[in-house]
């Protein structure tokens, strides 16, 4: 550590970390999963920009603890994917940086062995080789650009990102967005703020030059090019949801004054849900009503869902971890995930194609 003795008097240790190219190069994309990647993005785009009549539905765990669940839900959901893409593009939310109201368990990659041992370079190594295996059964992955250096290790798999409720606001997240390569969700905040939204998605349309990190772990200055595909995350807030067809059109008001693409997702849990997950499948029959209406503004949602029902505390013992159950929020359980998607594929698969968006 720097012999000077006015820096790091508060840290502790510090390691060096495998770089990102090293990282790639021990595990590279395949091209049956960089097309995955490729063909997500783009249908994203395509559904933002009114060319492709789908929604897109980012389904999944809270948060991705147990790999071998991650996999078993995978592949449910890759057939689940198949049976309505006709109507919806699923994409699986794996998400492994957890944003904490205080503190708390913050994701597989910042402590792997749910042990506060945080073996981040092994939790790096777990999570893009879950992404890797997911990209290759054909289903595209979303996650949560948290940590401001880990997606130069794993954006390479992503689809879709969402910057949270907590750093929607910060610059450093929306400077990150304008370079990351794919379609980016911003959360209103969790007091229900849309302006840090509305504001998040003027920023990230603009180029920006930063400090950050290139792919040989060398601190760089990262200049990028903007992103012109933000969007809100409505996801309530301040104890109230805002999914309802007025907050919806409040939403639609902010984006038309500030001049962006009216294109929302709607986030069925949250503070949408109030974090009980029998709302979920209520919020998701909602926006299907909102749609049937006529509302051309929606065209994605969020859905926090895994195998089993609820959540659970991490034990002590972790052999007392119950099977696909979330150690985060709680998740609809899968039958539920099924069956409201099925409904709204069913409910949605003649009137999208006639949606005119815009
Ligand atoms: O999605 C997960 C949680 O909403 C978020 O991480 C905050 O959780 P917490 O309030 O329990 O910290
Ligand atoms: C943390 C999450 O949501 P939010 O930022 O809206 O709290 C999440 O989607 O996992």
């Amino acid at each position: 550590m720097s012999g000077n003795k006015l820096e790091n008097l508060n840290v502790a240790s510090q390691e060096a970390l495998i770089t990102p190219e090293a990282l790639k190069k021990e595990m590279p994309l395949s091209d049956k999963a960089a097309e995955t990647v490729s063909k997500g993005r783009q249908a994203i785009y395509d559904i933002m920009d009114g060319k492709d009549h789908r929604l897109f539905v980012v389904v999944g765990p809270c948060s991705i603890h147990d790999v071998e669940a991650a996999r078993d839900y995978a592949a449910r959901l890759k057939k689940l994917a198949d049976e309505v893409s006709d109507t919806l593009l699923i994409v699986m939310r794996v998400y492994f940086e957890k944003p904490r109201t205080t503190v708390g368990w913050k994701g597989l990659i910042n402590d792997p062995h749910l042990n506060d041992t945080f073996d981040i370079e092994q939790g790096l190594h777990i999570g893009r080789r879950l992404l890797l295996d997911i990209n290759e059964l054909g289903l595209p992955a979303a996650t949560e650009a948290l940590d401001p250096i880990s997606p130069q290790y794993l954006q390479d798999t992503i689809a879709w990102s969402a910057i949270g409720a907590r750093t929607t606001e910060s610059q450093t997240h929306r400077e990150m967005s304008s370079g990351l390569s794919m379609a980016i969700g911003f959360k209103n905040g969790t007091d229900g703020s849309l302006d840090v939204a509305v504001n998040a998605m003027k920023s990230v349309s603009h180029p920006h030059s930063f400090l950050g990190i290139d792919q040989q772990g060398q601190v760089a200055i990262i200049r990028t090019k903007g992103n012109n595909y933000g969007h809100v995350v409505l996801r309530g807030g301040g104890g109230k949801p805002n999914y309802d067809s007025v907050s919806v059109a409040l939403c639609e008001q902010a984006l038309d004054k500030a001049g962006l693409r009216k294109s929302m997702m709607i986030d069925c849990s949250h503070a949408n849900s109030s974090k009980d997950p029998a709302i979920q499948p209520l919020v998701m029959q909602d926006v299907t009503h909102q749609i049937l209406e006529g509302n051309t503004s929606i065209q994605s949602l969020m859905v926090e869902s895994n195998i089993n029902w609820g959540n659970q505390s991490i034990p002590e013992n972790l052999a007392d971890l119950k099977y696909g159950v979330s150690v985060t929020d709680a998740c609809i359980d899968w039958p539920t995930t099924e069956k409201a998607i099925r409904d709204m594929r069913d409910k949605l698969k003649d009137v999208l194609p006639k949606r005119k968006i815009g």
